[in-house]
């Protein structure tokens, strides 16, 4: 038994990051959590400000304002730092101004000594994952995008929603980049064994266009979001705190994250989201669905457009 304090640094206590602490303290997922930032006082802010929740946590977590060093003995390092999307920008916009960040970043963590795992939430998640392997030389199993772990879960509740069933049990996935050339995989997506393609051809109330529309809503989520409120935050937070206790609590759980593909679906040399066993050495294996035609397609166009970007910034 390992009686050692796990710890998580997370960098980039903005929208998401804040989010994210939050989330941790609330669920007790890990004893240690050091928050960094460049803007120092908005990190020592809020470490003060959550720990005067801990008598209403869980469990307690030392939380503290701290700096690259405390990165050494860290299981986890958490990324959410760099520039998010104003109204109308991609997220493959940012790719450039967030490159550069990383490599502050990543070759601060590194030169503490770091060999943990990394999770990168940070857009365009997939290069930037990319980035992250490249930057810190660390195997691949250990760097992780959240890849299209929100997107998957923005679909799980709003097929939950359409058939009144707890989004809990509805199994359904997102794959291909976190952005615009995402897609569904329909081919595997069922309720209580049930495969959703039967249940719209046996039952008249449910359409075929509602599910497309679904679809649009889960692709286009962010840019509603950020069009009422600036950003997207909570989701994303909840869904980084889940890979993060996959990790800790070592659960060998199927989450659809960004993870380096090595012949899998085709592709070689790119981060991109798809089902993946994740536990505490990071991620087990990338499940290979076989997947339909059109699905082939899309998710082969999601993998071009991610390579081209990615390309040019790591020309091969
Ligand atoms: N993967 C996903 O599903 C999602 C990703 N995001 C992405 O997360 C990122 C963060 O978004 P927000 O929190 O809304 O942005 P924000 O602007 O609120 O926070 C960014 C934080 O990064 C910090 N930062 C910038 N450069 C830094 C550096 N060199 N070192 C340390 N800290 C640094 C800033 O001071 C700021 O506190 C964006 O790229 C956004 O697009 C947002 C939602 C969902
Ligand atoms: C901003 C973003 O990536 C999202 O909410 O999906």
């Amino acid at each position: 038994m390992n009686n050692r304090v796990n710890r998580v640094v997370l960098i980039g206590t903005g929208f998401v990051g804040s989010s994210y602490a939050f989330a941790m303290l609330n669920q007790g997922v890990a004893e240690e959590l050091v928050l960094i930032d460049l803007n120092k006082e908005k990190s020592e802010g809020d470490a003060m400000d959550l720990n005067h929740g801990m008598p209403f946590a869980p469990s307690p977590t030392k939380i503290w304002f701290g700096d690259y060093s405390d990165c050494k003995p860290a299981d986890i390092v958490v990324i959410c730092a760099g520039a998010n999307q104003k109204p109308g920008e991609t997220r493959l916009d940012l790719v450039e101004k967030n490159t550069k960040i990383f490599k502050g970043i990543v070759g601060e963590v590194m030169g503490s000594g770091f060999d943990g795992i990394f999770i990168i939430a940070t857009n365009p998640v997939d290069i930037l994952t990319y980035a992250v392997w490249k930057f810190s030389g660390l195997p691949k199993e250990r760097v992780i995008g959240s890849g299209t772990i929100l997107d998957t879960a923005r679909f799980r509740f709003l097929l939950g929603d359409y058939f009144n069933i707890d989004t809990r049990n509805v199994h359904a996935y997102i794959i291909g980049e976190h952005g615009d050339t995402e897609l569904p995989v329909w081919s595997h997506a069922d309720i209580g064994g049930k495969p959703i393609e039967t249940i719209i051809n046996e039952r008249k109330e449910y359409r075929q266009e509602d599910l497309e529309q679904i679809f649009t809503n889960v692709r286009d989520a962010a840019y509603h979001i950020i069009e009422r409120k600036g950003a997207t935050y909570y989701g994303i937070a909840m869904g980084l705190v889940r890979l993060t206790k996959a990790i800790l609590q070592n659960e060998n759980s199927i989450l659809t994250v960004s993870s380096y593909l090595n012949g899998e679906y085709g592709q070689n040399d790119l981060y991109i989201g798809v089902p993946a066993i994740v536990n505490r050495h990071g991620i087990r294996e990338v499940l290979e669905f076989t997947l339909a035609d059109d699905e082939k397609e899309k998710f082969s166009h999601s993998a071009d457009v991610l390579r081209k970007v990615k390309e040019s910034v790591f020309p091969s």
